[in-house]
């Protein structure tokens, strides 16, 4: 790579594009207890030995809860026009429902006043799976009152900044907290139970739609659901591995998206769960349709998939990419798959918008030197992914912005702080912060096609 930035990856963006970055509360906060917040799932989870990697915990993070505005001005320096970041349930509701902990709200309503005052666009999401511990005592997402508990909160959020906020996401990868949470048992709250799984995927779909009627009734008008999408492309023209990408496919593309667009699951969720799969009726089904006004995609990579009947549920697993590069997340660095799979959502649910809501990449950073740190690989990734969604835009998806994951190295879950995706260091001892090479891509990316703020 060369010293000088690389020529820029994409043509010209249409008007009104959002050039962002992303976090999350439990990622970047720190404070988790501060002013009257209560435990989060995530809090306990933390701190229960072995659960995360080296038993790292949110307790510090990045402490943006101290360093906010310090924070704000550096995603200004950045260039950035908009800024998605999600709420701490457990600092609005530290019981989950009831008694609201004003301290909470102001800090967060700070936030964005002060993101408004520099012309950054917030976007909130308001679960980013730090549940209330105080919920999770009473079933958590497997209780049958999640989605009021849900819709409540959101819409004291909505009360509280819905004057000033005006992108809204009820759910951050309903996939990932129901095969992370309640499947394999690899992220809070840790259980492995699939029955349990497919009930707290049906409450998630049940709480997007309590959550996206509170928001209309309190004229929100563009309230979105953020998912985890990956390309699923079979390993041979064999029809067992066709057949076991189009399971998979199912199983993490489809298995929130057509409920919320179509009222149904995909037919192959009966077949990978098995008599786990509860019998839900066709007015339970139908009451599942509450399409979002925008789908935010968070991309990193695909699969190649092989069927393999030890794999289950889904009876297929991946198969390594070898002679093409991985993250430090051992995934594929694949853009095609991001046009790919912005087109197909194009295809099958109508065109609608879309947001590139998380796109980024872990690798091992090399130490700075001299105040710069040159993340090559980082560099390369982001820029060979905006020129896939340049591609997107090209093939007509109405595609609305891109928030690169993430603004800061952060607490990333079970990994702890051992896996970096951030644009920007931060210092594991005395957290200060330093643009890396691909932040400074990102920047001038941003000031050639962006727009400006
Ligand atoms: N792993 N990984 C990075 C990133 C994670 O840090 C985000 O919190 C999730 O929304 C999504 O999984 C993607």
């Amino acid at each position: 790579m060369s010293e000088r930035t690389p020529a820029m990856p994409t043509d010209s963006p249409p008007n009104g594009f959002l050039w962002g970055a992303a976090t999350s509360a439990y990622q970047i906060e720190g404070s988790p207890l501060a002013d009257g917040a209560g435990p989060s799932i995530w809090h306990r989870f933390a701190h229960t030995p072995g659960r995360v990697l080296n038993d790292d915990t949110g307790d510090i993070a990045c402490d943006h809860y101290s360093r906010w505005r310090e924070d704000v001005a550096l995603m200004a320096s950045l260039g950035l026009n908009a800024y998605r970041f999600s709420v701490a349930w457990a600092r609005i509701l530290p019981e989950g429902t009831g008694r609201v902990n004003q301290a909470g709200l102001d800090f967060y309503r700070h936030l964005v006043d002060a993101l408004l005052e520099q012309g950054i666009e917030p976007m909130l999401t308001l679960y980013h799976w730090d549940l209330p511990e105080a919920l999770d005592a009473r079933g958590g997402w497997a209780s049958d009152a999640s989605p009021g508990w849900f819709a409540d909160y959101a819409q004291i959020l909505y009360r509280a900044l819905g004057d000033r906020v005006r992108l809204w996401i009820t759910l951050n990868e309903p996939w990932v907290i129901t095969a992370g949470g309640y499947l394999y048992g690899d992220l809070a709250p840790g259980h492995c139970n699939p029955r349990e799984s497919a009930i707290v995927a049906h409450n998630l779909l049940r709480a997007h739609a309590a959550a996206s009627a509170s928001g209309r009734a309190e004229g929100i008008e563009r309230i979105g659901l953020a998912v985890n999408l990956e390309p699923q492309d079979p390993a041979s023209d064999s029809p067992e591995d066709q057949d076991a990408a189009a399971r998979r496919d199912a199983f993490i593309n489809r298995w929130f998206l057509d409920p919320v667009f179509f009222g149904r699951y995909p037919a192959q969720m009966q077949t990978i769960f098995g008599t786990d799969w509860p019998d839900f009726s066709a007015s339970e089904l139908d009451a599942l349709r509450a399409p979002p006004d925008f789908v935010g995609v968070n991309y990193y990579s695909r699969s190649v998939v092989r069927a393999d009947p030890t794999a289950q549920p889904v009876g297929a697993r991946r198969v390594r990419q070898d002679t093409r590069p991985h993250t430090a997340m051992d995934w594929e660095v694949h853009p095609q798959g991001l046009t790919d799979i912005l087109v197909w959502i194009q295809g099958r649910y109508g065109n609608p918008p879309v947001y590139i809501t998380e796109n980024g990449a872990a690798f091992e950073d090399p130490q700075p030197v001299a105040g710069r740190l040159r993340d090559r690989e980082r560099l390369a990734y982001l820029r060979s992914h905006l020129r896939a969604a340049s591609r997107a835009l090209r093939r007509g998806v109405d595609l609305r912005g891109y928030f690169a994951w993430s603004l800061l190295d952060n607490f990333e879950w079970s990994y702890g702080y051992a896996k970096r995706f951030g644009l920007v260091r931060v210092d594991p001892v005395d957290r200060q912060r330093l643009i890396k090479d691909s932040g400074r891509f990102y920047r001038d990316a941003i000031r050639r096609y962006g727009g400006g703020r």
